[in-house]
């Protein structure tokens, strides 16, 4: 499969030591100055690149009929547009703010946690999330898919708020520090005890891996698609 990567920074990188691993070529990668290149010798694109640009990558290949895996996290207001435009043109395109297999197992557990908790109101639920210090987006996208997998499971919520305490709200708690690769950490806690979920990702291989695997799966087909289905999991 020939690959075009949209964003060359760590996550670009790490996706191209493992597509080349799965016997991948990557035939484009592209930078901030990057411009005029031919996004169509690619069979499909994977962007990992910065919260601006995302949409325009992606309605670039869109445009251009080239299948399109996204990673970028904190484009969503956009969302819509892209799912759109995909339909119009009949594209085919990923967005999931974490492509780690393990975090979309966790995304499934926070949903089963939230949907028993229901029952006990005691419990007030907090998140908090820890990157590296060059993150440009707060909180993470994986915070805010954790947040509506409550909300969509838990009557007691009905929105999240960065750093915020209120009425039927999640709390999420941002924290950067140097050189950490993601942490998530979901807690339901009482006056009696806590219950808490957390994911570590010890690196940025997994990430990558689920990119890889994501795009192999997309190659092919047209639609607007989730990690679910790639993976045939929630
Ligand atoms: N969904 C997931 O599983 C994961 C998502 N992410 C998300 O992926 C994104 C990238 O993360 P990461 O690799 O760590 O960030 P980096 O900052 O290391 O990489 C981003 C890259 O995008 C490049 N870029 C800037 N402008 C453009 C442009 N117009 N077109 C294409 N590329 C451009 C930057 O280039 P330059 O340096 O020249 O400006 C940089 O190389 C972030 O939004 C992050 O939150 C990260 C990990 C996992
Ligand atoms: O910026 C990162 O590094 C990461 N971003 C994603 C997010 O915002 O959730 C996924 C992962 O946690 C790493």
């Amino acid at each position: 499969m020939n690959i075009a990567l949209l964003g060359y920074g760590r996550m670009g990188k790490t996706i191209e030591q493992i597509a080349i691993k799965r016997g991948h070529n990557i035939v484009l990668t592209v930078d901030k100055d990057d411009k005029d290149y031919d996004i169509t010798k690619a069979d499909v694109a994977i962007d990992f690149s910065i919260p601006d640009v995302a949409f325009n990558n992606i309605s670039n290949c869109i445009n251009n009929n080239v299948p399109v895996i996204s990673g970028t996290t904190g484009w969503l207001h956009k969302y819509n547009d892209a799912v759109n435009l995909c339909k119009e043109r009949d594209g085919a395109f990923i967005y999931a703010s974490n492509y780690s297999l393990g975090v979309n197992i966790f995304f499934e557990l926070n949903k089963t946690l939230a949907k028993m908790m229901n029952a006990l109101k005691q419990y007030n639920v907090t998140m908090e999330e820890i990157h590296h210090t060059q993150k440009l987006d707060a909180p993470s996208g994986t915070a805010i898919t954790l947040a509506e997998g409550i909300i969509e499971k838990h009557d007691g919520f009905d929105h999240w708020t960065l750093d915020e305490d209120g009425e039927n709200t999640i709390t999420i708690t941002a924290k950067r520090i140097e050189n950490v690769p993601g942490t998530h950490t979901v807690n339901y806690e009482s006056e009696v005890d806590t219950i808490s979920i957390e994911h570590v990702a010890h690196n940025r291989q997994g990430f990558a891996l689920g990119a890889v695997i994501a795009a192999e799966w997309i190659v092919g087909k047209t639609g607007i698609f989730t990690m679910n289905d790639v993976l045939n999991i929630g």
